[in-house]
């Protein structure tokens, strides 16, 4: 029968009917798109920039890190760089001055997600945790959030701690399973299918199905704890997050809905235990590749707080070298070299360039801190760059957990965890290179969206 018709119909007349359709949808995707006066590389019909990226990364010597690559483009089109893919239009942010008037200074205008998010929207197509959430329901467990990091509270232990009140036992093959899944979340990504989902089921390599396997691990953990403490509740007696969220649970009058805390629990464990652990091991590596600076540092620990004496807090004050090496570690490898996306929810003029309404805007915080307006020779590990007359100083440009409304919820958590972690580090072991002539490459890789250090060995010897 189809044969019948195909051969009673000329192939001309169906290559003619299809190469019109195409060029319909390229007009139609043309006058629909929204004008756009920022410079970037020119568009294909259809798939966007989405050539120029592949192509790109097979250039490259740089092709395992996005962020390296993004900063290419700035090269060749300055701080505001526009791309575009099916009918999404992305506006990359590069250096201190942009980054600062996009995030800050027309914060009412990009403190939101975008949407588009389309593993999220798998899961839980109406909710989103605090990471994803927008307006009054952002607002409301943001603030949840904070004050209970605040009542209990640092990598996934601490995490777990805070949340469930109880650590794992590091062999637990439960907790090896849970970090592998949060690991597997952060070095993969669903970039390009949040923009063509069609992409999800025509390209047979997409990492979205595992994506969202691991996810749904993680999910079904939580819930799993959730009933477990359930059945020891005592609403007079709040011990941890978790408590408090059964507290919320079935409330009339809560703000918050049940499955937005819930998102937000897994958003602690994924936003918190990845980006710490990675923070630690390019401290590890800056550590072993200038035992100079190991050495300063494990000699005013010793100088102030002594063998024997686990650290507290307070020992910041009197720590500035150690400090200084935390911060300068952050600046130089950035961890989160992209942060996470924002949405523009109106048009925004920025120099005379207009991010349009809608677009996804990804301010790269790697450009703030190689920004030469702001740090000298900003490709050289220097802590003292954060020292003055011996003191430890806060450098405005620092901008490792962000800038303005959505600036990283867990930061204060972050900074005791790794002053905490590091310093106690340093009090216990020597910390040196397994093979004195590997020369421990700096440079990272992100595949996700931390940049992690390529991997390196090195040695714990306990101090005598
Ligand atoms: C060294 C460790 C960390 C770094 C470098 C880091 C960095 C960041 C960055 C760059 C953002 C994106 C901000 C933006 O959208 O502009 C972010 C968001 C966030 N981080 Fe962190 N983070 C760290 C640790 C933590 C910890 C320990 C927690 C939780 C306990 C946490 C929870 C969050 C949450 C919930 C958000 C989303 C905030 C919102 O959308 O309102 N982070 N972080």
């Amino acid at each position: 029968m189809i044969s019948h018709i195909l051969q009673s119909v000329d192939i001309f007349v169906i290559l003619t009917f299809l190469i019109t359709l195409l060029v319909a949808y390229i007009l139609w995707n043309n006058v629909t798109r929204t004008p756009i006066n920022i410079p970037g590389p020119t568009p294909w019909p259809i798939v966007g920039n989405l050539p120029t990226l592949v192509a790109s990364s097979f250039q490259n010597k740089s092709s395992q890190n996005r962020s390296d690559r993004f900063l290419e483009l700035r090269e060749k089109y300055g701080d505001l760089v526009g791309l575009s893919f099916g009918n999404f239009t992305q506006v990359l942010v590069f250096g201190y001055d942009k980054v600062h008037k996009v995030l800050v200074l027309n914060a009412d205008k990009t403190k939101f997600r975008p949407s588009n998010a389309a593993v999220a929207k798998k899961l839980f197509p109406k909710e989103a945790g605090v990471v994803l959430s927008n307006g009054q329901e952002w607002v409301d467990l943001r603030r949840f959030t904070m004050v209970a990091l605040k009542d209990f509270g640092a990598t996934s232990n601490i995490i777990s701690s805070i949340i469930f009140g109880s650590r794992f036992d590091f062999n637990d093959p439960v907790f090896i399973r849970l970090l592998g899944n949060i690991d597997y979340l952060f070095k993969n990504n669903a970039g390009v299918e949040n923009m063509i989902p069609l992409l999800t089921y025509l390209n047979p390599f997409s990492k979205v199905p595992k994506i969202i396997k691991n996810r749904i691990e993680i999910q079904d953990y939580i819930r799993s704890r959730i009933d477990d403490e359930r059945r020891s509740f005592d609403p007079n007696n709040v011990r941890h997050f978790l408590d408090l969220y059964l507290q919320q649970e079935g409330k009339s009058n809560s703000k918050i809905s049940e499955n937005h805390l819930f998102l937000t629990i897994a958003d602690l464990y994924l936003a918190g235990t990845d980006t710490t652990s990675v923070t630690l091991q390019w401290t590890m590596l800056y550590m072993i590749k200038y035992p100079d600076m190991q050495k300063k540092c494990r000699n005013q620990i010793l100088e102030v707080i002594g063998e024997d004496r686990d650290p507290v807090g307070k020992d910041k004050d009197n720590l500035p070298y150690v400090m200084a090496i935390l911060q300068e570690v952050q600046r130089i490898a950035t961890i989160v070299p992209l942060a996470v996306p924002h949405l523009a929810v109106e048009d925004i003029e920025v120099d005379g360039m207009t991010i349009p309404k809608n677009a996804i805007i990804f301010p790269s915080l790697m450009s703030v801190h190689r920004d030469p307006s702001l740090w000298e020779e900003p490709d050289v590990f220097r802590p003292e760059r954060f020292l003055q007359n011996d003191k430890f100083v806060k450098r405005e440009g620092f901008s490792a957990f962000s800038m303005g409304p959505r600036i990283c919820l867990g930061k204060q958590l972050a900074e005791s965890e790794l002053f905490l972690i590091f310093v106690s580090i340093l009090q216990r072991f020597d910390l040196s290179k397994a093979d004195e002539n590997d020369d421990l490459p700096i440079d990272g890789t992100m595949t996700g969206l931390t940049q992690q250090p390529k991997n390196f060995q090195m040695c714990f010897l306990p101090r005598q």
